[in-house]
């Protein structure tokens, strides 16, 4: 049985009979929202556009097919990406999920609706981003990066497909499904990024739908995924958004593991010197012996990047092509 989410009872004031005013709770359903295009489609889901009717707001909605889910046993993921999605609702890099309903034949999950769509969409519109931007969303991405490992989250399948962004051209971090919440997260982030997590016991090792090419070698190895993890993809995004291209790519899936876990790549002529040296220290086969957080944050790639609040207070800067 799938609880719902309690944040779906909205609170109305109400004049009743004895002209008292009331405050009546009602349950949003599908019939509260008109319906729009076909946003993204995952492998278990559909997300669509959808306009709330009574406060015009806009949102996309995520549907899955219940019968499909149990079908393909895969009730756990969905679970596992609504919890996900309920630790992380402070933070402005990450999509919010406002409230779930269902009817018969479907679950909806009412989110935040990035659209400015996926960093993918505008990094293949531009061939490749200049060091500004980069560093402009290397940030955005790595500050909400911080955020869910301080929230004893590991995304697992971080990729430019899964980063959208905002009307603000803003980063808005999405899909969960494949998320894993660390038993007892330690508040103050101490324990060691390198150390894996019960990934042996973990079945529900990430499945390689979609792209290969952000996969870090210890998940290959031996399916452990660690927050460090996350970083490999991080180290990953920030050379495709320079170089254009990702630095692990061969004709088919086992190729593109075989150059990760032989850490087979090349930087293109003209890669800036400071975003190499930070990829030469994420791209490390020991997920240990990857730049935590913090020393990424204090890189002099990212120098001048005001950590925090302010980084998501000022315009993002005009798309320019890295020449
Ligand atoms: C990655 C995902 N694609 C997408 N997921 C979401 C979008 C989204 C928007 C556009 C878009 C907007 N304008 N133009 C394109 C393109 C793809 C999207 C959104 O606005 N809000 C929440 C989303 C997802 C929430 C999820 C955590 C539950 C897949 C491919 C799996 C469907």
């Amino acid at each position: 049985e799938w609880q719902e989410q309690g944040a779906a009872v909205m609170t109305r004031q109400e004049i009743d009979a004895s002209g008292k005013p009331q405050l009546r709770t009602v349950k949003k359903g599908v019939k509260d929202f008109n319906f729009g295009r076909t946003l993204g489609e995952g492998s278990y889901s559909t997300v669509l556009a959808a306009t709330d009717r009574q406060n015009l707001k806009e949102y996309a909605i995520k549907v899955l097919d219940k019968r499909h889910i149990i079908k393909e046993k895969k009730v756990k993921y969905v679970n596992i990406e609504r919890d996900t999605l309920n630790r992380l609702t402070e933070h402005p890099g990450i999509v919010r999920l406002y409230y779930t309903f269902q009817d018969e034949r479907s679950l909806y999950f009412v989110l935040d609706l990035a659209s400015g769509g996926e960093l993918l969409g505008v990094l293949k519109k531009m061939g490749s981003f200049d060091v500004e931007c980069t560093r402009f969303y290397g940030a955005q991405i790595l500050d909400s990066i911080a955020y869910m490992h301080t929230r004893g989250v590991i995304h697992r399948d971080l990729k430019p497909e899964n980063v959208l962004l905002d009307s603000d051209m803003f980063v808005k971090i999405t899909d969960f499904g494949t998320a894993k919440i660390l038993p007892n997260p330690k508040p103050n982030g101490a324990d060691d990024p390198g150390n894996p997590t019960d990934g042996a016991a973990d079945d529900r090792a990430m499945s390689f739908v979609g792209t290969a090419e952000y996969v870090s070698p210890e998940l290959l190895r031996d399916k452990n995924a660690c927050k460090a993890s996350d970083l490999w993809a991080f180290g990953c995004i920030i050379f495709q958004l320079l170089a254009g291209r990702p630095p692990f790519k061969a004709a088919n899936e086992y190729l593109t593991f075989q150059k990760i876990l032989a850490l087979e790549y090349t930087f293109p002529p003209g890669f800036p010197e400071l975003a190499r040296d930070l990829v030469e220290r994420l791209l490390v086969l020991e997920p240990a012996n990857r730049l935590p957080v913090e020393q990424i944050m204090s890189h002099r790639f990212f120098e001048g990047i005001k950590w925090g609040k302010d980084l998501w207070r000022h315009k993002a800067p005009r798309l320019k092509k890295h020449v």
